[in-house]
């Protein structure tokens, strides 16, 4: 069969399990080393070194697109794309505007007031694959959240290509990327990371990139933040007997055709059901052009498991935490309190993954490889930044003025207990007086 069909027993979901978790630790590689030298040799020599290194692996000098060459591809896009760009845009800036937390202040009681700021970070990098994974769609899911967050500028980088990709660029106008630089790898990640040249340190790097993109991120988290490492995409569907096959099929292909090592898994109550989205997949597959990529993806890491009952299969969707989370079945909603990992979940027949990639609003920057257990999708979150406030009058500290100082005596801290003992000290010394 042409996706491998199994019963739950137990060990299958495990075996399932153990697979995708030995995936992502493949996919991590081992190139730390190189990427470190490379990491450390931009930090001494700035510059320089980052024009060597886009000269040895991109072949050409890194430099600043101009908002003529933004313009002029946006113009050879055709109109039917910019507008759909112009489209996804507009739905992923309301959507991340309603997400968008609000800096606020509290009175606890009388004379306490506490609070917190919630401001956008000051400068960040976008990183944007080069290659045939540059996704223009991408540019917008990085970006408009970032600005929805209220970021102060925004830099996009994406490598030196013979023919950069003029559907990323346009994507870089339509959002009004602030500066894009053509250079890309490991090079551009220490750039952002260290500031060299025309590129300045920003406060964040995001977006994906390749094996030595992400390792040069994973270096780099510390010195700047980073959003995560993103592995090879995830769908897995629950679907039952009144799914239509064709089209459980047609979206464990969506993700399939991404990469050699994506992942496409179903998990059913139903036998028959299993063997129909089985041969829908190798009937579409055959005809798509994608269709070598697919056939390693789904030969290695795609399956159908065949439960009993459906919250069994939530128990396994949630063991798996996958990037995409599909539910079929004649009520979907009913599901949901039994799903907890996932960075997205899709409910019902007309919310087909693609939908999430594209089109919905959320930001299709998902946690995968098990990680969506405790991290959540890409959004304004990831660039924002908050600061507490604490505002007390004399009166309030002073009822609180022995409390602090019985706990910093506790920790033998005394000049934490001398900082409240002195505000108090002149009086007491003013009513002996
Ligand atoms: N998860 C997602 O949402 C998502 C989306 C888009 C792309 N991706 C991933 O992004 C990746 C894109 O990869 P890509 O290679 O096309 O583009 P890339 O931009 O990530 O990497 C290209 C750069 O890699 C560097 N490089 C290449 N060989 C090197 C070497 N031997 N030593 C040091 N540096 C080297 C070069 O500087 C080059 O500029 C893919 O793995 C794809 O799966 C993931
Ligand atoms: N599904 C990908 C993330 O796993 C994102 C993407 C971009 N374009 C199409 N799909
Ligand atoms: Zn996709």
């Amino acid at each position: 069969m042409f996706l491998k069909t199994v019963l739950a027993d137990g060990q299958a979901e495990q075996a399932v399990i153990r697979e995708m978790k030995a995936r992502a630790a493949g996919a991590r590689g081992d190139i730390e080393q190189t990427v470190r030298a490379i990491m450390d040799d931009v930090q001494a020599r700035g510059w320089d070194a980052v024009c060597e290194y886009a000269g040895k692996f991109d072949g050409k000098a890194p430099y600043i697109v101009a908002p003529s060459e933004l313009e002029a591809a946006y113009a050879a896009c055709a109109p039917s794309l910019t507008a759909a760009l112009e489209k996804a845009a507009a739905n992923i800036r309301d959507y991340h505007e309603q997400m968008l937390i609000k800096s606020w202040e509290w009175e606890r009681g009388s004379g306490e007031t506490l609070g917190q700021t919630v401001r956008g970070l000051a400068r960040v990098g976008i990183y944007v694959p080069g290659g045939t994974a540059a996704y223009p769609s991408s540019v917008l899911m990085n970006a408009i959240p970032a600005q929805v967050a209220g970021v102060g500028e925004i830099i996009m980088v994406t490598p030196p290509t013979e023919n950069m990709s003029i559907e990323v660029l346009a994507a870089a106008k339509i959002v009004g990327v602030d500066k894009v630089i053509a250079v890309g790898g490991v090079q551009a990640v220490a750039a952002l990371t260290y500031g060299a040249g025309m590129i300045p340190q920003v406060d964040k790097i995001v977006g994906p990139g390749n094996a030595y993109v992400a390792a040069a991120k994973k270096l780099a988290f510390g010195t700047v933040d980073i959003d995560m490492i993103a592995g090879p995409s995830e769908v897995l569907v629950i679907a039952d007997h009144t799914a239509n096959p064709t089209w459980v099929a047609a979206d464990l292909l969506s993700q399939a055709e991404h990469d050699r090592l994506a992942s496409a898994v179903l998990l059913t109550d139903s036998m028959a059901q299993a063997q129909a989205v089985s041969c829908e997949m190798e009937r579409m597959a055959r005809a798509l052009p994608r269709w070598e990529i697919i056939r390693e993806s789904v030969a290695g890491y795609g399956c159908a498991i065949v439960f009993e009952d459906l919250k069994e299969a939530c128990k396994m969707a949630d063991m798996v935490a996958p990037e995409h989370l599909e539910v079929m079945t004649a009520a979907p909603r009913e599901l949901l309190p039994y799903l907890h990992n996932a960075g997205a979940i899709f409910l019902g027949r007309y919310a087909p993954e693609p939908l999430g990639d594209y089109m919905a609003g959320p930001c299709h920057v998902l946690p995968t490889s098990g990680t969506a257990r405790f991290f959540s999708p890409l959004s304004t979150d990831t660039f924002l930044k908050k600061t507490s406030i604490i505002e007390y009058t004399r009166d309030a500290l002073q009822g609180y003025a022995q409390d602090i100082i019985a706990l910093a005596q506790s920790e033998h801290l005394d000049a934490h207990a001398n900082s409240v003992a002195v505000r108090f000290a002149e009086e007491a010394q003013d009513e002996k007086c």
